[in-house]
């Protein structure tokens, strides 16, 4: 029986992750987009080893699935496959080095990102979008205005990754397991994002009666502060959390879960209203399904909440109001 068909554009870290984890599950079959790697004496199809690799790695586990991969350009050439897919991850762009901002990144991805999305458009008009590529909300928002897409068929990666962090200190914190863990981490993917602590719990139990107020503040900015701590133990940004993160969110649209979890989505009308943010992409709870973000939920926030949820909003909304002063959207 045929499988599903997944592209990744942008196989360096986060990508070739998403990629391996879709090929182990093997509920998908991959096809991978990067440029040419060039040094002085040869051209490397760098992507086309990686597929291979990827591919030959799930046979090894019993998998059948076939991962190929594609050489493009950055001016656009090579995308004729993404012609099929059923949903793309862009995870294409320049991640963060020690002392950087995610919006650092973003005047240089932004211009990755329009390209990419004009080749969605052109090859594979009927796809599911998930971007991943930093500032995320904003390369959402531009992703969903150049490639021209429905509201539900264009969504980012940040919330899942940015939950498992904070679900992870407060899993060693209480020694439960992750399984006994309800928590929300919403807002815009930067420091100023927002963990839920109303809506967090462990058994039901809320996390200030479990744990010390200055205790569960440390907890809460090692969360907001988690992609920089990795940041600066490793040179780069993470890639195996974010990487499992994106396959979990396709895996929720492949096997239309109906399951609820943090994306960056796109708010108007009621959700506007509710969110106080209006024609922004930005993180709160959403249900994942075959559609795409088949509804998006109104989590009840604390007055403390949303005024921190306030400025998260401000953040993202000058990242796109930088992308819109560039003219590349
Ligand atoms: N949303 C999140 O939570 C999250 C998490 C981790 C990383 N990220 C972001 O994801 C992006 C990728 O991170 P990474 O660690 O994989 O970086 P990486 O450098 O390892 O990989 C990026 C890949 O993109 C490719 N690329 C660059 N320009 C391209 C173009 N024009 N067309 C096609 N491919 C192109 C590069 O060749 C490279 O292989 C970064 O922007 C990073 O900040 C986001
Ligand atoms: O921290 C980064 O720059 C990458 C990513 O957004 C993360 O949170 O790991």
């Amino acid at each position: 029986m045929s499988k599903p068909i997944v592209s990744v554009v942008g196989a360096g870290n986060v990508g070739e992750h998403v990629a391996n984890i879709l090929a182990i599950n093997g509920i998908a079959d991959v096809r991978m987009f990067d440029l040419a790697r060039k040094t002085e004496n040869k051209v490397f199809e760098v992507v086309k080893g990686k597929a291979l690799d990827i591919k030959q790695m799930a046979i090894s586990l019993g998998k059948d699935v076939n991962v190929e991969g594609f050489t493009v350009t950055p001016e656009g050439e090579g995308y004729e496959a993404l012609e099929g897919s059923d949903i793309i991850v862009v995870t294409a762009g320049f991640p963060r080095r020690p002392g950087m901002s995610r919006d650092d990144l973003l005047s240089k991805n932004v211009g990755i990102i329009k390209v990419i999305s004009e080749r969605i458009k052109q090859y594979a008009p009927n796809s599911i979008v998930i971007v991943v590529s930093n500032p995320v909300d904003v390369m959402t928002y531009a992703a969903f205005k150049l490639t021209g897409f429905e509201k539900n068929r264009v969504l980012g990666m940040a919330g899942v990754l940015d939950t498992a962090r904070f679900k992870t200190f407060l899993a060693e914190e209480l020694n439960v397991s992750v399984k006994s863990i309800n928590a929300y981490v919403l807002g815009g993917h930067g420091d100023d994002m927002v963990p839920v602590l109303t809506a967090s719990n462990v058994a039901g139990i809320p996390l200030t009666d479990l744990i010390e107020q200055d205790r569960l503040n440390e907890i809460v900015e090692r969360t907001k502060f988690g992609g920089g701590e990795i940041v600066n133990l490793m040179g780069t940004s993470a890639y195996h959390a974010p990487g499992s993160s994106a396959a979990y969110m396709v895996e929720a649209i492949l096997k239309d879960r109906k399951e609820i979890m943090p994306c960056s989505v796109y708010l108007e009308d009621d959700d506007a209203k509710y969110y106080e943010a209006d024609d922004i992409y930005i993180g709160v709870p959403a249900k994942l399904g075959k559609n795409g973000v088949e509804s998006i939920e109104k989590i009840p926030l604390s007055e403390e909440e949303r005024e921190n949820w306030k400025k998260s909003v401000e953040s993202v909304k000058a990242g796109i109001n930088r992308i819109k002063e560039l003219n590349l959207i």
